[in-house]
C-alpha cells in the first residue's frame, strides 16, 4: 500500500500514536507505553474512530505482554489478560470492536489454559501474535472494504463518475490504514470514479474539518468542505450520488449508531433519492444487540458546544444535549452496508457470513 498518513505506529513491542488533538496544527506522535497509557489516550480522544481504538487498546496490551518477563502460570496469564482488557473496554462506550475483540482474545487466552499442550511461554507467545496481527489484519480489512464499495456504488447509481457525500473521519486516522467510508473513496478514486467528495464539519467535535479535511488535502483528491447545516443544500445542488458513512457499532437488524448527524444525513438521502450507505467491518457488528435502540450512547462534555479552544461562543447559562453518536434505522441504509466480505442488505446480516 502507498505511503499514507498513519494513526497508529508499531514496531514489536514499541506503540505510538499521532495525537488526533493537535491535528491539524502539527503532527506528534506521542508513545503508548501500557493499557493505562491506551485508556487515557482513547478516553481523551487522542486517537479514535472504532476500529482504531480497539487496535491501540490491543497493542498497548502487547506492549506489556512483551516488556513482562514473570508471567507465573498460564492460568494467571489468562487473568491478567482478561483484566486488562475489560479495563480498556470501559474506555469509551459506543464503538463496539474494542469489546468484541476483547472477546476475542480473552476467549484465545482462556482455550490456551485449556490446552495442555501449551505451556506458558506459548501461550503468551500465541496472544501477542494474535494481538500483533490486527494492523495488517484490518488494513486488509479496509482494501477489501473499499473495492466492494466503490464496485457497488458504480454499479448501483449506473455512473462511473460519482459525487459522494460523507460524514465525520472514516480513513487512515480513524483505523491502521485507508479507512472505511473514505477508504471506499480512496477506491473510486483510484479506479478514476470519483468525480468530487463533500464532508461535513461534524459538529461539535470537528472530525470532519479538522481530519477528513486534512486527509483528503493529504490525497490531493478533488473535495470540498461544507458546514452541517449544508448539507440538504449541498445533496440538490452538487448532485450528490451517495452518501457513505463509517460505523461505531451495527446492530443484528442493521440499525447503526455512528457519529451524530449521521441520522439526519440519512433522512435528507431519502428525501434526495440518494443511496445512503455504511461502511465497516464486520467486527462492527454486534449480533448480541437486536436493534439500535438498545446501544449505547456517550454523552459528550458541553464544551465541545460552548467553546471553540477556550474561547465561550454559547451563552453562558444555556443548557446543552451532547451526544456523540446517534442511531439510523436500517430501512434508510439504501446502499447497503459494506463489509470486508461483502455489501448486505440490512436482513441480510448474519453471524457466521
Ligand atoms: C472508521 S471510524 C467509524 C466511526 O468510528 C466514526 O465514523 C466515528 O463516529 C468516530 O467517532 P469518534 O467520536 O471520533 O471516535
Amino acid at each position: 500500500m502507498a505511503a499514507t498518513l498513519l494513526a497508529i505506529k508499531y514496531e514489536t513491542g514499541k506503540l505510538e500514536i499521532l495525537d488526533q488533538l493537535l491535528l491539524p496544527e502539527s503532527c506528534k506522535y506521542i508513545p503508548i507505553n501500557n493499557v493505562q497509557d491506551a485508556w487515557h489516550a482513547i478516553h481523551e480522544m487522542k486517537v479514535r474512530g472504532a476500529p482504531a481504538i480497539a487496535i491501540v487498546g490491543c497493542l498497548s496490551l502487547a506492549v506489556e505482554l512483551r516488556k513482562s518477563e514473570d508471567l507465573p502460570s498460564k492460568d494467571k496469564l489468562h487473568h491478567y489478560v482478561e483484566e486488562k482488557l475489560k479495563y480498556l473496554v470501559t474506555s469509551r462506550p459506543t464503538a463496539v470492536n474494542m469489546q468484541l475483540a476483547a472477546e476475542a482474545c480473552i476467549k484465545l487466552a482462556s482455550d490456551l489454559i485449556s490446552d495442555e499442550t501449551v505451556q506458558t511461554s506459548g501461550a503468551k507467545e500465541a496472544i501477542l501474535k494474535h494481538l500483533e496481527a490486527m494492523l495488517d489484519n484490518d488494513i486488509a480489512d479496509n482494501l477489501a472494504i473499499g473495492n466492494f464499495g466503490a464496485q457497488d456504488i458504480v454499479e448501483k447509481t449506473g455512473k462511473t463518475s460519482v459525487r459522494i457525500l460523507t460524514h465525520c473521519n472514516t480513513g487512515s486516522l480513524a483505523t491502521a490504514g485507508y479507512g472505511t467510508a473514505l477508504g471506499v473513496i480512496r477506491s473510486l478514486h483510484k479506479t478514476g470514479s470519483l468525480n468530487h467528495v463533500y464532508c461535513t464539519e461534524t459538529r461539535p467535535y470537528n472530525q470532519g474539518s479538522r481530519l477528513t479535511a486534512f486527509e483528503l488535502v493529504y490525497e490531493k483528491m478533488p473535495a470540498t468542505l461544507i458546514c452541517d447545516n449544508m448539507a440538504a443544500a449541498a445533496m440538490r445542488q452538487f448532485k450528490i450520488d451517495a452518501v457513505i458513512v463509517g460505523a461505531d457499532r451495527v446492530a443484528a437488524n442493521g440499525d447503526t449508531a455512528n457519529k451524530i448527524g449521521t441520522y439526519q444525513l440519512a433522512v435528507l438521502a431519502k428525501s434526495h433519492n440518494i443511496l445512503f450507505y455504511v461502511a465497516a467491518p464486520f467486527s462492527s457488528i454486534d449480533f448480541e444487540i437486536q436493534s439500535g435502540s438498545l446501544i449505547p450512547i456517550e454523552e459528550r462534555p458541553h464544551s465541545e458546544m460552548t467553546h471553540t479552544g477556550s474561547i465561550r461562543t454559547a451563552a453562558a447559562g444555556i443548557n446543552c444535549w451532547n451526544p456523540g453518536f446517534d442511531v439510523t434505522p436500517a430501512e434508510l441504509i439504501t446502499g447497503g452496508i459494506v463489509t470486508e466480505k461483502s455489501v448486505y442488505k440490512a436482513d441480510q446480516l448474519v453471524r457466521s457470513a
